[in-house]
């Protein structure tokens, strides 16, 4: 019998698996880890504390880009002195010291090839077609435009990671969504996913992959592709991915880390043709949108499916489809100061911000610079460029882009995440507003009481030179942006991207024995060591909880509003339960508690328990949100939908996702608002109200997860007493795939050599016995 039919997302998931268990808990091998400086020190302490090393340093790539100072880098001499704020310092010294104790090739503060993460990865040609990529944050979906398997994971799945290679998987749903047609002038794949996200909305694509295919995504160039993947993680996704094709093949072909011309190269392509889905493979739900229906578009709310034409106006709550939408509408238009009604080009911005990763390319860059050769930017603006990485600066330089920007009025900094949310000082100031080509307008995201319009950076430019929201094509006369590069309406050199990689790469960091605690270390990290280690893995058993449980009345709970920025810079998981709900918690202005809010009231100050509506925990994988409930108490939420990548982060740290039914949940709410008692039994898998009568409603945990959480494991154990599955699977990929392996930089003059794989053996950890799962 011939096979069924796969979409690609199958073929990826398949091609690795190291091993299954009854309950389809799949160990999925890892082919590369990215790893920056917020969500890894917790993950390296944790290696440390239990003796483990990097499994494959050959597949893991590091660098520095949330907390960086985006200042000229000219009087830069290490990090110690020149990041100034204590705890962003911490964070990036530890890394530089983790990258230097486990061996990994690192692009720090002094090198051209540090960037965003998800920018460098597949500008060095780390990011490969059917490869699995993970990174500790949510964008790694940036990397599925590729034809990549990419997604973001939590700490404590770094530690995984880095520990065993893989990552414990359950299948996801596959959904694809189909665009075709011509895009119309002024609009461009920005304004793509953010249509799709308006008409799916934020949670559209829990439990799923997004496939994105359709003649207007095949038209698109890769950076057009990976802002598109980028943003599946604001729609909810697990994933997103656009099978490769010529175009990414003519992308990759000659970056560092791709494979060789010859037969390497060959072999790869070949098997890169096999992966895009085939004809009549199945899509548990589709989505059909015609591109000539997506006009230039931008947010006007707090969360990214808060979406409007430029030429609409602000939502009314009025028009809202019920009640919990009139809500959630009220309170996004009182946080952005905006009245319903209000034509959005007549909405005034204090700020433009033009970067992150999903908008610092240089084809982002070229599209902004189109629209604001020869302008000025409006009055008493200020306006920040922040290219993705050292690399794009550099050709953006040698093109002539930043005087364009300059002379425009542009600040013109140096490579990192920056205002996208503001772990550095680039920051909104409470009440400004800001024209962004970020991803996400969550509340405080930019900046606390910042107010965040999400839009492309062709519309960006255009709002900088007018100093309101603007509608591109009335800048351009309706013609296309930026399109035909061989006439471009503005006087630079159109450079090739490649010609910048050739720098001679830096040499692998020396492995480094660790310092003894309490010398200089101290003195660097400015919390001392013994204060700053973490236990790594192990977890709380959870059987019955019965307690108080906060009513969280709200739908689309991002984990920025659990854990605001400011509290990611720790080194640290412990500690964090007084920044648990901190915007909402306490005046952003004098820091005061705030009377009215549900957690700062008794009895729900104790609570053990939360209840909230669905899609709770959505945007930012940050652990840091899992550990701040947990610190303040919370060991359950019962919801109607948890987002993915929260929901796992939950788990690692024994707090249980009860998911019911909408009705079921308004029964629980209500028994919350009551100050009722509520019970979570996790081992009769059912959420009880004892005070009305022990009413009970059932859930459903996956039995590896319930396993783990009813005894309270640690699950690197429990994958390496799979570890000759891992070894096998190693075996065969290095046959199948060879250009998988290997390969990180050494210093051999100008080239770049491939280096041999550790012996991962040696590197296996301690083994476990008596568990069985
Ligand atoms: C810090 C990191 C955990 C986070 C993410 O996962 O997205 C960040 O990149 C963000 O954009 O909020
Ligand atoms: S979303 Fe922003 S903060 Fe997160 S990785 Fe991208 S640029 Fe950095």
């Amino acid at each position: 019998m011939a096979a069924a039919p796969r979409t690609i997302y199958d073929k990826c998931f398949d091609a690795h698996v190291a091993h299954k268990t009854e309950d389809g808990t799949v160990i999925l091998y890892i082919d590369r880890h990215l790893v920056h400086e917020v969500t890894s020190p917790q993950a390296f302490e944790g290696l440390r504390n239990a003796g483990r090393k990097v499994r494959r340093p050959d597949c893991t790539l590091a660098t520095v880009d949330h907390n960086i100072p985006t200042v000229s880098r000219k009087s830069y001499k290490d990090s110690k002195t020149f990041v100034e704020e204590a705890d962003s310092r911490t964070q990036v010294v530890t890394l530089e010291d983790n990258v230097k104790e486990f061996g990994l090739t690192f692009f720090g503060l002094s090198d051209a090839r540090q960037g965003i993460v998800h920018i460098i990865g597949p500008e060095q040609g780390f990011t490969l077609p059917g490869a699995t990529i993970v990174c500790g944050d949510s964008h790694t979906s940036t990397h599925g435009a590729f034809g990549a398997l990419a997604f973001g994971i939590g700490t404590s799945e770094v530690e995984h990671v880095l520990a065993t290679q893989t990552i414990l998987q359950k299948k996801a749903k596959n959904m694809r969504v189909q665009v075709e047609g011509q895009l119309g002038p002024g609009v461009n794949s920005k304004d793509i996913i953010l249509h799709v996200i308006g008409i799916i909305g934020t949670a559209g694509g829990t439990g799923a992959v997004i496939e994105f295919c359709g003649s207007t995504i095949r038209s698109l160039s890769m950076e057009a592709r990976m802002s598109i993947c980028n943003m599946s993680i604001e729609a909810g996704a697990r994933a997103g991915i656009i099978a490769p094709d010529d175009t990414t093949y003519e992308y990759i072909k000659g970056r560092p880390l791709a494979p060789k011309q010859g037969p390497e190269w060959d072999a790869a392509v070949a098997y890169w043709r096999s992966l895009p889905s085939d004809e009549g493979a199945h899509y548990d739900i589709d989505v059909q949108v015609k591109a000539a229906d997506i006009p230039p578009t931008v947010t006007w709310g707090t969360s990214p499916q808060d979406v409007a034409p430029i030429t609409g106006s602000v939502p009314d709550p009025k028009n809202a489809k019920n009640e919990t939408q009139a809500k959630a509408w009220t309170r996004a238009l009182e946080y952005m100061g905006l009245e319903a009604n209000t034509p959005l080009d007549k909405i005034k911005i204090d700020k433009v911000f033009i970067g992150s990763c999903t908008n610092s390319r240089i084809e982002d860059l070229r599209q902004a610079a189109s629209i604001l050769h020869g302008k000025k930017v409006a009055d008493g603006l200020y306006c920040m460029l922040v290219p993705g990485s050292g690399l794009v600066k550099k050709q953006a330089e040698a093109e002539g882009l930043d005087k364009i920007f300059q002379a425009a009025g542009f600040d013109w900094r140096e490579a990192g995440c920056s205002m996208c949310l503001g772990m550095n000082p680039d920051q909104l100031q409470p009440g400004e507003r800001c024209a962004s080509t970020s991803n996400r307008n969550f509340e405080g995201r930019q900046g606390a009481g910042g107010r965040t319009h999400l839009m492309s950076p062709a519309m960006a430019a255009a709002a900088a030179i007018t100093g309101y929201l603007t509608d591109v094509r009335k800048l351009t006369n309706g013609t296309r942006v930026g399109e035909d590069a061989s006439k471009p309406e503005y006087n630079v050199q159109i450079t090739d991207a490649k010609s910048y990689l050739t720098d001679k790469p830096l040499p692998p960091p020396a492995p480094l024995k660790r310092v003894p605690a309490d010398t200089d270390e101290d003195a660097i990290r400015d919390v001392p060591a013994s204060q700053t280690a973490t236990a790594g893995g192990g977890m709380q058993k959870f059987t019955v909880v019965k307690g108080i449980a906060a009513p969280i009345d709200r739908a689309n709970v991002d984990t920025d509003l659990i854990i605001p920025k400011q509290f990611l810079k720790t080194i640290k998981r412990s500690g964090l339960g007084s920044a648990f709900f901190w915007p909402a918690r306490y005046d952003v202005k004098t820091g005061e508690p705030l009377a009215d809010f549900v957690l700062n009231q008794a009895p729900f100050n104790k609570a053990q328990i939360l209840v909230a509506w669905e899609n709770w925990g959505c945007g930012s994988s940050r652990e840091h949100a899992a550990w701040a409930m947990l610190d303040f108490g919370i060991r359950a939420v019962i919801a109607p939908s948890v987002a993915d990548i929260h929901k796992t982060n939950l788990a690692k740290n024994g707090i249980v996702a009860a998911i019911l039914k909408p009705e079921e949940v308004k029964e629980v709410m209500e028994a919350a608002k009551a100050k009722q008692e509520v019970i979570v039994d996790l081992e009769q898998n059912q959420v009880i109200l004892p005070e009305s009568s022990n009413k009970a409603f059932e859930f459903h945990v996956d039995s590896f997860t319930r396993h783990c959480l009813l005894n309270g494991l640690d699950d690197i154990d429990l994958t390496m007493e799979k570890e000759n599955f891992i070894k096998s699977f190693e075996q065969e990929r290095t046959k199948d795939t060879p250009w998988l392996d290997g390969f990180g930089y050494e210093a051999t003059g100008a080239a770049t050599k491939l280096q041999p794989v550790v012996d991962a053996a040696k590197s296996a950890a301690k083994k476990v016995t008596g568990t069985d799962w």
